[in-house]
């Protein structure tokens, strides 16, 4: 019998087909068990003498692995030693990771995976993964062929060119997807054996890494023009016909490439870009949050953001599309939010290149009106000394750019800022909390993309909220793949962000934090995802019908946890390339 691709004996239990036996399965990250086997696997399964004696519960085993990383003091070195974890038994480094997020989730994510892909090349141990470089040109449908699993469904796909805000880090990019797909499993429980990280290594501008000897990538300049086009548009077709089911994640992309890719493939396959949509969801739901907090309502903010690149356009984007719900129009809905690049306030009195800049940029007329008119001063203090923001948002990859001298002015008019320096990693962050509630006399209310430790002044503690797209794109795709949705819309965004507010509990608001904890995330990333289902089923683009009441289960039944299940050693089935279909999460 078989059910949801489930495989049952006649005797209703779940069979598990193995199709190792002895060193081969012990060494397999996906199957192997290690120490927990039992002494009838251990007999059934040609693995006696292979093991020491004792029986260890995964209980054991991740106390035993914990307490090893734990030894480490240096994050880079926990990162291998949780890498190498991966490599040996996937199983039991969910579990570890999964119990342990708080502290793991700045190791295998923001911000040592920015120090793992900066020295990629040298501390490389084992590849993971699809690199597509320009050599497989032509023949990208029978490389991701070689992917380890046949029936992905979500894919993490970068670049390389904006790494976090460390730039163009070449093939060491590829520790982003790789990051962002542990999370997939880890907060939303989507099987590791359905995803697939992909570096589209198409060369690199990384004059370090190009005369680096030991620098594992495809040394060579950026592809750039219609070759980089060409072989995009080749890969977009590849996965479709190799993996039908797939969700195509963008991350990572440089700003223009970060646009133009996700209009072009947003209606032809379904997909979604992290850093425009599912960062621009977490700054919605942190004014959301803010605007709970302070009771100033959403529609009299006064929101600036620093940073024009994909996050900042996405986010002024998002942000406008929310306030114009409420009912704003006209100049009203274009002066509540200002957004600046490198040279200043945007305003349309200069020719401004950029096509997606120029959506946001303000009229002069209205500049002029606010005293940002031409030739006289718009970079940010004057801009803050203009127009009072209630908000002031960075992604500008700029650290410090939040100055005292800004951050008081911000201050001066508003009893509780919000502030989120949102750049990461951590030494890209526009200004540190600490910095900020100091020079605020401890009243903003302060999210940051990287984490940060509470800042305790004046006899309190203020928690900083991580305003990370981590609290959105493991929902995203959750929701997505339940609902079986043919594309992304923008309300799911909308939907994804209304709900992560909701999700953020009185107490946290009261000690400062506009966002969950990461020891809540799996918490927070199912009810997230009910909200995309929900919003899909609305939209029109779920091609699975469920009813409302019946979305939080559909939800739950989706997400895998990752315990052990081949406790009833079946027949081998050498090949059976259904195996991992046992490991129970309920994908059609
Ligand atoms: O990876 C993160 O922490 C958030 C993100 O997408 C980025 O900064 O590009
Ligand atoms: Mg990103």
């Amino acid at each position: 019998m078989e059910r949801y691709g489930l495989k049952y004996d006649n005797q209703g239990n779940l069979r598990t087909a193995v199709p190792y036996r002895g060193t081969r399965l012990l060494r397999h990250p996906m199957y192997t068990k290690g120490t927990a086997y039992s002494h009838e696997e251990r007999m059934a399964l040609g693995l006696e003498g292979l093991l020491p004696h004792a029986v260890s519960t995964q209980d054991q085993q991740s106390r035993r692995v914990y307490a090893n990383i734990s030894r480490k003091k240096d994050p880079l070195e926990k990162y291998i030693g949780l890498a190498a974890l991966q490599d040996r038994n996937e199983y039991l480094f969910y579990r570890v990771l999964i119990g342990h997020i708080q502290e793991f989730l700045p190791i295998v994510y923001t911000p040592t995976v920015g120090q793992a892909c900066q020295e990629f090349s040298h501390i490389f141990r084992r590849a993971r993964g699809i690199w597509i470089t320009p050599e497989h040109r032509g023949r990208i449908y029978e490389v991701l062929g070689n992917a380890p699993f046949d029936d992905v469904r979500l894919i993490v796909v970068t670049d390389n060119e904006r790494i976090l805000g460390l730039g163009d880090q070449g093939a060491g990019g590829m520790g982003i997807p790789i990051g962002k797909l542990a999370l997939y499993t880890a907060a939303a429980g989507i099987p590791p054996w359905l995803t697939l990280p992909i570096s589209l290594d198409v060369g690199t501008d990384n004059q370090n890494l190009l005369s680096d000897d030991l620098y594992l990538g495809w040394r060579a300049p950026r592809l750039r023009g219609p070759e980089y086009d060409s072989l995009v548009d080749e890969f977009v077709h590849a996965v479709q016909r190799r993996f039908p089911r797939a969700l195509l994640q963008w991350e990572d992309f440089k700003k223009t490439n970060a646009f133009r890719l996700l209009d072009r493939y947003q209606k032809v396959i379904t997909s979604f870009n992290d850093d425009i949509q599912g960062t621009s969801a977490v700054a919605v739901a942190g004014l959301i949050a803010g605007s709970r907090a302070t009771g100033i309502p959403l529609r009299e903010q006064r929101i600036v953001v620093l940073g024009a690149g994909a996050a900042g356009i996405g986010i002024v984007r998002l942000v406008r599309d929310t306030l114009k719900r409420e009912g704003l129009s006209g100049e009203a809905l274009i002066r509540a939010t200002a957004n600046l690049d490198s040279h200043g306030l945007l305003v349309d009195d200069e020719p401004i290149a950029d096509v997606h800049k120029r959506d946001f940029a303000w009229p002069a007329e209205l500049a002029a009106k606010m005293g940002l008119g031409k030739g006289q001063p718009r970079d940010l203090l004057a801009v803050v000394r203009a127009l009072h923001p209630t908000m002031l948002i960075g992604t500008s990859g700029e650290p410090g750019t939040f100055t005292e001298a800004i951050i008081r002015e911000m201050a001066k008019h508003v009893e509780r800022p919000l502030v989120f320096p949102m750049s990461n990693p951590t030494s890209k962050c526009e200004a540190t909390p600490e910095n900020v509630l100091l020079w605020t006399e401890g009243r903003a209310l302060v999210a940051t993309g990287s984490p940060f430790e509470p800042v305790h002044m004046g006899g309190r503690v203020h928690v900083i909220g991580q305003g990370n797209n981590v609290y959105v794109f493991p929902a995203m795709g959750l929701g997505a793949l339940v609902s079986e949705a043919r594309e992304v819309t923008t309300s799911m965004f909308a939907a994804a962000a209304r709900r992560l507010a909701e999700n953020v509990h009185t107490g946290e608001l009261e000690v400062g934090s506009l966002f969950p904890p990461a020891s809540r995330i799996r918490e927070v990333t199912a009810s997230v995802a009910e909200a995309v289902v929900k919003e899909a089923l609305v939209a029109g683009v779920a091609r699975r019908h469920l009813e409302d009441k019946d979305i939080p289960a559909a939800v739950a039944q989706a997400m895998w946890s990752p315990d052990y299940l081949m406790e009833d050693p079946a027949p081998i089935e050498a090949g059976d390339t259904s195996a991992f279909a046992h490991m129970g999460a309920h994908f059609d």
